[in-house]
């Protein structure tokens, strides 16, 4: 193939900087997916515990950090610092690693001793560049979130005042809901609280209050992330007399709900009844919905493409099966061995024999399974032992051998439809309990879902979602459920982990507060090489062909946009130049002999400058080719002399000896060059032969074939 992945290429490698919304590394687009896969799963909530020592690296007084702050710890997960000495003790102030005193301290990621791609690692949240919130914890365990810019001197004597009157200094801090609660806390922090740390981080707050004189900027992120007095007392347990416990809030909720498994697990449906869209497949009155009703189950091949809801309906027979007292085994084959499959199938025929169990094998991308470990389950699938399910994202008429194919009913599933996806969508918002809002308004009939955070009484303000952002993430998911939910889940994690997630002004024309997710947010969650294009699989060949033959037909229209399907979901420009080259000689030929300078030249270029800045030549190039005449003269009359070569019998005939060139003595005596007519030496056209005598008076370029 000729294809190389990013990671072969250098100049790929390169290619679309994004940024992670977890951990906030910059990588290649290419590598995002891998990467947030990885990152979601070490650190679904944005971040993991500081190590205590980074933790409470000093910030540098008065400075700013000079790239956008880590998203905070989700509440109730930030462990108590240690605040000892009287002194506040805050964590790194700049993502650079660098300690207060100026000194730089050990690079936070070195590179992977294993050789591994760095980008698929996640950076450890631990370390000094992806910082620690500004949190220090109540006396009652609620983490306190501290200023970004706290003065040098200040929590210093503050904490000495502090000491001797915690209370008062804690008093002193104004109202406001925005920080954590007393509920957030864990357990294991409960018994951890000191008198040290109540005054410490009683400091920090009167700190921080005496900051107000600042500029306008700084007190605005005061309002966003300081703790108020009311909550610090209730934080506390300073709550007064009748008060009841406040409720969590809104965002932990949500929060919570978002740690642990990725949202597309979660919301994976058990039933057919929520198994959205693919109504050709399993839609009422088709064969397999009767089939699954009246549990007979053939084995199957599920092909479509990424997150279309293969392994999903897999899953569904399995639940269905368990039901009728089937096995359910699954194998995927990017990790099974031929002896795991065997094991499966001895275990079967156990089964089977001894207490008349059906088993199902679900292998998930069996196109992986090479050939001769495909045959291994080809006989027990003959005779019954298993009833195979595989889901492949490949044409299984190349992946799959054609023998255990023949055996197997191949279901194909679409893409979702962007109607489909808006209803899995709306599943999980509903779920997550986001409101909705449609043009300013929350639309109620879709809001609450199951969250009680968002009821009127929440202490916090509720979190809501555009309704168009939704429907742009339905639609730029292109039909990849998984793509869209996962999509959902970092904008909602982003935005809630986010420094200034409450801001009145967000929710536009809407007299509420609370958090918004925006159409930006949700745009920022995607990566654009996920959305439109699977570089390695079947759509990699699919644009190409179809650029092929638009440029073929002279439609420059669909020629352009076929080229920016491919480049605009990661492809390798290079691979695309190189079918410019061909198409040059292939489609226009003598009809425009420099077609063949201007594929090499934009080849040459690619080369040189890279994307995405060498799209415009790949651009220019294939309107050209879209323009200009076609002539395939060459092309076929070189078929059929490659024809003419492969049906010939017997030998084939030898060069005519005027032909041939007479090094030496010998074979000039032999009669090498005898004859021949150099043509320059001719004042008129030459009469001479140049085929071989057989084939005299042949026209390879009007004969169809020789
Ligand atoms: N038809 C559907 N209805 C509802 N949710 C779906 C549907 N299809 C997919 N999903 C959601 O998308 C997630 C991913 O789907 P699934 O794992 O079935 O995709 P897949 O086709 O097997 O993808 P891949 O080939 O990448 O493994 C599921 O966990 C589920 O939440």
């Amino acid at each position: 193939m000729e294809v190389s992945g990013p990671e072969d290429d250098p100049f790929l490698s390169q290619l679309h900087q994004v940024q992670c919304p977890v951990c906030q590394q910059a990588l290649p687009a290419a590598h995002i997916n891998a990467h947030l896969d990885r990152c979601l799963l070490l650190h679904p909530a944005g971040l993991s515990e500081p190590d205590d020592d980074e933790s409470l690296g000093s910030a540098e007084p008065g400075r700013r950090p000079s790239s956008p702050p880590p998203p905070p710890p989700p509440p109730g997960s930030c462990k108590r610092r240690r605040l000892s000495g009287g002194s506040l003790r805050l964590p790194p102030a700049t993502p650079t690693g660098e300690s207060s005193d100026g000194e730089a301290e050990e690079p936070d990621e070195p590179g992977p001793p294993d050789g591994r791609d760095p980008y698929d690692r996640c950076p450890s949240p631990c370390a000094g560049a992806h910082g620690i919130p500004a949190f220090a914890r109540g006396p009652a365990g609620s983490p306190l979130p501290l200023r970004r810019k706290v003065s040098g001197k200040r929590p210093v004597a503050a904490a000495a005042s502090a000491s001797a009157t915690a209370s008062s200094s804690a008093a002193a801090v104004s109202a406001s809901p925005r920080c954590w609660k007393e509920s957030e806390r864990s357990e294991d922090d409960e018994d951890e609280d000191d008198d040290e740390e109540v005054a410490a981080a009683a400091a920090a707050a009167a700190a921080a209050m005496g900051d107000e004189d600042d500029d306008e900027e700084d007190r605005e992120d005061w309002e966003v992330s300081a703790p108020s007095t009311a909550a610090f007392r209730e934080s506390a347990g300073h709550l007064g007399p009748g008060r009841a416990q406040p409720r969590p809030p809104a965002r932990e909720e949500i929060w919570q709900k978002l740690v642990g498994k990725p949202l597309a697990d979660k919301m994976r449906p058990a039933t057919l009844q929520e198994y959205i869209g693919q109504n050709k497949v399993v839609g009422q009155e088709t064969l397999l919905r009767s089939l699954l009703e009246s549990n007979e189950i053939p084995s199957l091949i599920l092909w479509g493409p990424p997150g279309c809801g293969k392994t999903t309906l897999a899953y569904i027979i399995a639940n269905n099966s368990k039901k009728n007292s089937m096995r359910f085994v699954t194998l995927s084959a990017t990790s099974a061995k031929t002896s795991d499959v065997r094991d499966v199938i001895k275990q079967a025929q156990n089964e089977k024999n001894f207490f008349k169990r059906k088993t199902i094998l679900f292998i998930d991308e069996i196109h992986r399974f090479n050939k001769s470990q495909q045959d291994t389950f080809l006989p027990h699938v003959e005779c019954g032992t298993v009833t195979l399910i595989g889901a492949t994202t490949e044409n299984p008429s190349f992946q799959v051998n054609a023998a255990l194919l023949s055996r197997c009913r191949v279901i194909v599933l679409e893409k979702l439809s962007a109607e489909a996806m808006k209803t899995i969508l709306m599943r999980a918002v509903s779920s997550l309990g986001l409101r909705v809002l449609d043009q300013g308004r929350p639309t109620d009939s879709v809001s609450h879902g199951n969250s009680s955070s968002c009821s009127s009484s929440s202490s916090e303000p509720p979190v809501y979602i555009e309704d168009k952002a939704v429907n742009t993430l339905a639609y730029l998911c292109d039909g990849d459920a998984r793509t869209g939910l996962n999509g959902l889940q970092l904008a909602v994690q982003a935005k809630l982990g986010s420094r200034k997630p409450f801001c009145k002004k967000s929710v536009q024309n809407y007299s509420g507060e609370g958090v918004l997710i925006t159409e930006n947010d949700v745009k920022e969650g995607l990566q654009r090489s996920h959305i439109l294009y699977d570089r390695a699989g079947e759509e990699h060949y699919n644009c190409i062909s179809a650029l092929h033959k638009s440029m073929r037909g002279s439609d420059q229209n669909a020629s352009l946009y076929w080229l920016a399907r491919m480049l605009e979901g990661g492809e390798d420009p290079l691979y695309v130049a190189r079918r410019l080259v061909r198409f040059a000689s292939e489609d226009i030929g003598l009809a425009d002999p420099s077609a063949l300078t201007q594929a090499v030249a934009a080849y040459q270029g690619c080369h040189f400058i890279g994307m995405p800045e060498c799209e415009v030549l790949l651009a220019q190039c294939v309107v050209y080719f879209a323009r200009a005449p076609k002539s395939i003269e060459v092309y076929n009359a070189y078929n059929n002399v490659k024809a003419c070569l492969r049906n010939h019998q017997g030998p084939l005939p030898p060069v005519p000896m005027h032909l041939r060139n007479a090094p030496t003595r010998l074979m000039k005596d032999l009669g090498y060059g005898k004859g021949y007519k150099y043509n320059p030496s001719y004042k008129d056209p030459v009469e001479q032969e140049y085929l071989p005598e057989e084939l005299r008076g042949i026209d390879f370029f009007k004969q169809k074939r020789c």
